[in-house]
């Protein structure tokens, strides 16, 4: 079927399955459900389809998309430990989500990350060697765009070679790559250089894998699992253009069902209703999903009650338990000028977009880091309790990149630039998403609670330090000359401080407000297999299931659960 823009096109139609938003997870079970012809499936999508979106086939264009109709441009709550602040939060208004904007690096997180999640969820089916077989269902690792050899960047039998969704290793080398590399050897330890930090266990500092295809161009949920061979299927249908509102009660029964969707679509001025056969499940990711709960009286019975919004089940958490990692994209001055900012020149760009049609390859093919590292802090700067899940997990990151990552930093114009971006990936702080409208399609009240946590904030500056130390290393003598802008002469706590909270935002992986519990809990919003505490026919698969934030950017950690709720719903009906 076509993806479809109206809804006269689908209003006959009996769908089994309805999936509320065509992002990274919900094309991922679209997909899979398909695969039997006994099902049918509509995915609902608020944004528009992917097809075209120049910026967001092009991966060094990504953060072109943000502030425009492909984005939700949400803004977080005044932040106190970013000095009360408030940050953007973009996510994907689009088919494919937040995958068709995002910065497409391919990090799993760790082996402990996964069997903490199996250990709180009392569900063996979530741990590492349970979803290994998951990881490479989902990929298909292809050469990079510049077919370099790629021996000693990637370890093969870690990777899936056969799935739909394509990785690979940076298709272009940037100035800064081979120095990254001889800083590992020159310093050793902890930024000792690691071959392949997909493998589980990723401390130390590798070559970034990245959802790129093989032409240099963006693999998303979209390109990959609604790829034109998919939506052949005459039982898969994608609606776009359509934002869903709430759900609505269809039982009464002890556990009652909510198997009718109601959205508002743009060729039409009333809401529409359909109704599920079998299930509806939300997959509007860690804003949205928890977002439609709350409109549709499933939430906190007592806040609901006060707003004017009639509770109908009452689950305290959704919404809560909101995790996400805290970031910032730090500018060092650079000596050479061979940078992004040589390349975002517009005369520069025009050409080099030139040569990305033509043949797939050139700078373009890259997302704007080429390194990554994956470290922990030491003695009084871990907290107590330690939110790692065990020592072979982070606590931060650092992202390499040949400019400014971030183009409108605080820096002056045209200065070239090499940046060593820090992120708190293991955090302590935890913030929640709640309504105070009864008009479903008013923003919530985000509070991603970045550097909460005094934890945390000594986290940053201990992970802005570790940058220090690693420019220290011998090579970059002739090339790096210390911080740029705000960050120049930064050395005391203080002065950190100051520069955190002027710089900090999201690393924009929110996570965790519809999160897993076990069976018969009272805390937690689903059942480990994914559907929603005393409701029966509905599920949320997408990023709000974690009841911990994993500690790699969490693209593939969605695709992998995903791909195994796709299994535990197949599973349900046959
Ligand atoms: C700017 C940016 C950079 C990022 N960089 C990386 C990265 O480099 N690597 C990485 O691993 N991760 C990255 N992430 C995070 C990663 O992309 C997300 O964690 C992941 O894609 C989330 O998947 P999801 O399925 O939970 O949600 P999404 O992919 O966001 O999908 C949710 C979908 O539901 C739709 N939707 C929402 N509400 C409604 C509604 N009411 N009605 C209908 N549809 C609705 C949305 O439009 C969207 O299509 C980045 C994210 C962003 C925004």
């Amino acid at each position: 079927a076509p993806i479809h823009d109206s809804v006269d096109e689908i209003d006959n139609i009996h769908f089994d399955f309805i999936i509320v938003g065509g992002g990274t997870a919900g094309n991922v079970v679209a997909n899979r459900l398909t695969e039997n012809p006994k099902f049918s499936v509509l995915v609902i999508e608020a944004g528009p389809s992917h097809e075209g979106i120049i910026n967001s086939e092009v991966p060094f264009f990504a953060i072109n998309n943000w502030f425009t109709q492909y984005d939700w441009n949400y803004t977080t709550v005044p932040q106190p430990g970013l000095g009360g602040k408030s940050a953007i939060i973009p996510r994907g208004h689009v088919l494919g989500g937040s995958s068709s904007i995002n910065f497409l690096m391919y990090t799993r997180s760790t082996r402990e990350d996964y069997d903490r999640i199996a250990k709180i969820t009392g569900d063996q089916g979530w741990s590492w060697n349970s979803l290994f077989p998951y990881f490479k269902k989902n990929e298909k690792f292809v050469l990079p765009a510049d077919r370099h050899n790629i021996t000693g960047q990637f370890t093969p039998s870690v990777h899936g070679f056969k799935g739909p969704l394509a990785v690979s290793l940076p298709g272009f080398e940037t100035p800064i790559d081979s120095k990254v590399v001889t800083a590992t050897q020159q310093l050793g330890g902890g930024f000792s250089y690691v071959e392949d930090y997909n493998n589980g266990k990723p401390l130390g500092v590798g070559f970034l894998q990245v959802t790129v295809d093989e032409n240099g161009r963006r693999a998303s949920s979209a390109t990959a699992y609604l790829a034109p061979r998919y939506l052949k299927r005459p039982n898969l249908h994608v609606l776009v253009n359509a934002q869903v509102s709430r759900l609505i009660q269809t039982s009464r029964s002890k556990t009652p069902s909510f198997l009718t969707v109601e959205f508002r679509h743009r060729s039409r001025k009333r809401l529409t209703q359909l109704t599920a056969k079998k299930e509806v499940i939300l997959s509007a990711g860690a804003i949205g999903s928890p977002h439609i709960l709350l409109n549709s009286g499933i939430g906190d019975a007592k806040a609901l009650n006060a707003l004017g919004i009639k509770p109908l089940v009452d689950l305290p958490d959704v919404g809560q338990n909101l995790a996400d990692h805290s970031a910032i994209a730090n500018p060092f001055v650079a000596l050479g000028n061979d940078t992004f900012e040589r390349i975002r020149q517009p005369n520069v760009t025009a050409q080099l977009l030139k040569e990305w049609k033509k043949s797939g390859t050139g700078p373009l093919v890259n997302t704007v880091a080429s390194l990554v590292g994956f470290h922990r802090v030491e003695g009084a700067d871990i907290p107590n309790p330690d939110p790692a899940p065990g020592p072979e997990t982070p606590h931060f990151e650092h992202l390499f990149a040949n400019g400014l990552i971030v183009p409108n930093a605080f820096v002056p114009p045209g200065q070239p630039i090499f940046s060593v971006a820090t992120a708190i990936v293991s955090p302590s702080s935890i913030g929640s998403l709640t309504i105070n409208s009864t008009d479903p399609f008013a923003m919530p009240l985000i509070d991603l609670a970045l550097l909460k946590e005094e934890s945390d904030r000594r986290m940053m500056r201990a992970a802005l330090r570790h940058a220090f130390k690693f420019l220290t290393a011998p090579v970059w003598d002739d090339y790096v000359r210390g911080g740029a802008g705000d960050l120049a002469g930064a050395t005391t706590d203080e002065q950190l401080d100051e520069y955190i909270n002027a710089e900090a935002g999201t690393f924009f992986h929110p996570t965790g407000t519809a999160f897993m519990s076990p069976k018969g809990s009272k805390k937690g919003v689903l059942d480990p297999d994914l559907r929603v505490k005393k409701i029966s026919g509905l599920r949320v698969v997408d990023a709000s299931v974690f009841p911990r934030i994993p500690s790699g950017h969490t693209q593939s950690c969605v695709y992998v659960i995903a791909e195994r709720a796709s299994d535990i719903i197949k599973a349900a009906y046959t």
